[in-house]
Formats: structure tokens, C-alpha cells, sequence
């Protein structure tokens, strides 16, 4: 059954998309491994960079329609509505675009003064990613965050007078928040009426302040089994307010499934366009260069300053059954016969078998899926079902 009853986003859908990586942060979050400096200096120059490269990959697109622009980060409410504009500009110049496309804008809390806020619902940006992770001063502090908790309120009270798209990013599995805590961060989401949740446990990334921070027992550690039941609590507070979760970190209203995310996730063709972004052809997967003054050198030049992987079946097939897994459509078995062949469904239902026992899988018109047990182990249960 295809739980994705909304017309409109199926047919948007079917357009490819375009990610912009906007790589400035005020601060660095302890827990943070993305790419982003914290200085500006190169600011100006890099918007430069990620219109030139607009402009060098249009070929990449030109049968395709673009249906979903998102500008990731780092954080892109740092830039000015008019930088956002003149690189929207850059997109419509050399692309083809659907008329009503999804332009997403990830968004700081400590960015999005009324003012701002105003000055975005005039713009063409449609949907607002707003990284909240929570409403607790001590949650915040202990991440570095960049907001407080009442900046945390405040923005959402403002962006939803103005915006009916909206999503939210909460952190679970912090240390220290209780489960109480967690349902209450959980609920002023939902007093605030946001159509679309996000949400990620706090990861320990190595090399990170937070990885330092726990080793010396400044910080204490990241506990799974808290974790893992603050993950079930979200599916069903969530699963109570009307929310569909259709995929491993992503809850939506109907109507508000993220396009962008849909698209990746469905196998559709991306480009990534910035330092540290990557591209997906179908064929093939793309990295650009992380550093921003190569990244900028590299373009300057007007060579594009990426690492290029061709796929074998076996990786194709590979991610098709991870982000399958990972989502409400499941992984089709008529699909991996029909591209893979039936040598691969019989692969791979004899692998699935003892998670089939545990209850961990199952099998729903002919897709299988995750049960609401395995959710947490998704990832882990995927890479056994993995071809080598
Ligand atoms: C990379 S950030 C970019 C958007 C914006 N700067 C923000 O902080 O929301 C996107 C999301 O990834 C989450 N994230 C990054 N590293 C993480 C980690 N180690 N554990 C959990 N979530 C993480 C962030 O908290 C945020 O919600
Ligand atoms: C998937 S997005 C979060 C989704 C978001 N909360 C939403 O539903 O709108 C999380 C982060 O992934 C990274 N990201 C997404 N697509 C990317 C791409 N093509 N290249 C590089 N980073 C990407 C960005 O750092 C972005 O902040
Ligand atoms: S979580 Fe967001 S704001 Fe924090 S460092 Fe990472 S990209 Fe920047």
C-alpha cells in the first residue's frame, strides 16, 4: 500500500533535484561532523563559486525538470535574502523548473528575527527546516548550540504565522534529558502545529568536541537503550497527533512529505552544488572537494573539483535495500527482481529470513518492511541483507 496519498507530491516528485551546501556556522555544535567553516571571510567569494558551478553542470540536467531546491548547510539563514535571491536566480537561468517547485531553506532559530522571517515569506523559499533540537537550556548548552530556549520558542511562534511548511529538527538520546524532557520537546513541536518532524539520536562522530568531551568524562556518554526507547516514544506521540512516519527520522502530516528527501530516498537524480555536496546521476555517485578555498580555486578554474564513483549492481542494489528499509514504501521485491533479477530476491529473502523469525521484518504486498521493533535496528538489519 502506498501510504503517500497526496497527488501532488507523487507528480512533484518525478522532477530531479538540486542541493545547495551553504558551509557557515556561527559556532561549531560539539556533535557536528558536516562540513562548515566558521568564518565568513570567504563568504562573498563562495556564492560566486556556487554559481559558477550552477552554470558549469547545467548540461548534467538537460532533459530533466527540477522539482525540489534545497539549501543545506552549515546554516543558510546566515545569508541575505538577497544572496539567496541572486543564487535562486542562477538555478531558474540555467535549469528547467517546475512552476510551483519545493525551495527549502534550513534555518537557526537565532536567525530568524521577524524581520527576516518577513523578508523569506516573500521570497520564493517555500518550506522552512528549522533546527530547533530542543527546548531545554541545558540540552542546548551541553551541544553548543548557538539559541536558547526561549529563541527556540520565539522563532517557531513568528515562522508559523508566516509559513505553513515547516519542519523541525529535534536531538534525542541526549545526555542528561530525561524521558519526560524528551515528550515535552516532543509536544511543544506539536502545539506549535508543524506539519513535519525530523528527528536524529545524538550520534558520538569521531573527532568531534563531543567524542573529546565524553573520553574525558566531561560529558556522559551517549546510552543506546535511553535512546532507542525515546525513539519509540516519538513514533507514538507522533503516531497519536496524526503523524506518518515515513522514514527512519522523518514524520509528516499528509501532504507535508518532504519532496526533496522523497526524491533521494526513491532513487531519483540529485545534483549537489558546493563544497563537501554530492551528486547522484543513476549511474553514479559524486563528491565535491570539503575545503571551501579549493573548492572556490577548483571552480575559479572552471574544473569541477569532485570524486566520481561508478556503481556496480551490487551498490545499486546495496542502497536500494538500505533506504528501502529505511522508509514506508519498503523494499520492493517486484522491483529487485525487475532490476536486479531473480537470483537477487532469492539472495535476498534467504538473508531476511531469521530477521523474518525474529519479527524484526515482514512482508506486506509483496514489499518488505521494517516492523516498528526492527525500526531502531534498520541500518544494522539492512547491511546483512547486503551483496558483497
Ligand atoms: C547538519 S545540520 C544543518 C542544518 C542547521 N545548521 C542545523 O543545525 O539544524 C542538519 C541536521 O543534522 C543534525 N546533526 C548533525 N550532526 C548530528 C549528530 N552527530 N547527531 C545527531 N544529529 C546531528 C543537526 O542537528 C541538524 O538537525
Ligand atoms: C537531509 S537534511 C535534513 C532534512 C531536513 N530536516 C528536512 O526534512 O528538511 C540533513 C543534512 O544533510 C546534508 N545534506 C543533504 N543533502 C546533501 C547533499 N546532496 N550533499 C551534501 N550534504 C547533504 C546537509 O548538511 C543537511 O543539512
Ligand atoms: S548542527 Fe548545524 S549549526 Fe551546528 S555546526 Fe552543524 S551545521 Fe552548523
Amino acid at each position: 500500500m502506498n501510504l503517500n496519498t497526496d497527488s501532488n507530491h507523487k507528480e512533484r516528485v518525478d522532477g530531479v533535484g538540486i542541493y545547495i551546501h551553504i558551509p557557515f556556522c556561527k559556532q561549531a555544535c560539539f556533535y557536528c561532523d558536516f562540513h562548515f567553516s566558521t568564518s565568513l571571510k570567504k563568504k562573498d567569494e563562495l556564492i560566486d563559486a556556487l554559481i559558477v558551478e550552477l552554470e558549469l553542470r547545467k548540461s548534467e540536467f538537460e532533459n530533466d525538470t527540477v522539482a525540489t531546491i534545497y539549501f543545506g548547510g552549515g546554516t543558510p539563514s546566515l545569508l541575505s535574502l538577497e544572496e539567496i535571491e541572486t543564487i535562486l536566480k542562477a538555478v531558474y537561468d540555467n535549469y528547467s523548473v517546475i512552476e510551483n517547485p519545493e525551495i527549502t531553506l534550513e534555518a537557526n532559530p537565532d536567525d530568524l528575527s521577524e524581520t527576516k522571517i518577513l523578508e523569506l515569506a516573500k521570497s520564493n523559499i517555500n518550506r522552512l527546516s528549522i533546527g530547533v533540537q530542543s527546548f531545554f537550556e541545558a540540552d542546548l548548552k551541553l551541544m553548543n548550540r548557538a539559541h536558547n530556549a526561549t529563541e527556540a520558542k520565539h522563532c517557531l511562534e513568528l515562522a508559523t504565522q508566516y509559513f505553513d511548511n515547516i519542519s523541525v529538527d529535534l536531538i534525542y538520546g541526549i545526555p542528561g534529558a530525561t524521558h519526560e524532557q524528551w515528550q515535552e520537546n516532543i509536544q511543544t513541536v506539536l502545539d506549535f502545529n508543524i506539519p513535519h518532524i525530523s528527528s536524529y539520536a545524538l550520534t558520538v562522530e569521531p573527532k568531534t568536541a563531543l567524542a573529546t568531551l565524553i573520553k574525558k568524562g566531561k560529558i556522559e556518554d551517549v546510552d543506546e537503550v535511553h535512546a532507542e526507547a525515546q525513539f519509540h516514544m516519538l513514533i507514538n506521540q507522533l503516531k497519536e497527533a496524526g503523524f506518518i512516519h515515513y522514514e527512519l527520522s522523518n514524520f509528516s502530516k499528509p501532504g507535508y512529505f518532504s519532496i526533496n528527501n522523497s526524491a533521494y530516498w526513491k532513487g531519483k537524480k540529485y545534483i549537489g552544488i558546493g563544497p563537501s555536496a554530492h551528486s547522484f546521476s543513476g549511474e553514479s555517485r559524486s563528491w565535491n572537494i570539503s575545503n571551501n578555498s579549493k573548492y572556490i580555486q577548483a571552480i575559479q578554474l572552471k574544473t569541477l573539483p569532485s570524486e566520481i564513483e561508478i556503481l556496480s549492481v551490487n551498490d545499486k542494489y546495496n542502497e536500494y535495500v538500505m533506504t528501502g528499509l529505511r522508509t514506508i514504501w519498503g523494499v520492493s521485491l517486484e522491483t529487485i527482481v525487475a532490476v536486479f533479477g531473480s537470483d537477487f530476491k532469492t539472495y535476498i529473502l534467504a538473508q531476511a529470513d531469521k530477521y523474518l523469525n525474529e519479527e524484526l521484518l515482514y512482508i506486506e504486498d509483496n514489499n518488505l518492511k521494517v516492523t516498528t521493533k526492527g525500526k531502531f535496528l534498520s541500518d544494522g538489519i539492512a547491511s546483512q541483507l547486503f551483496k558483497i
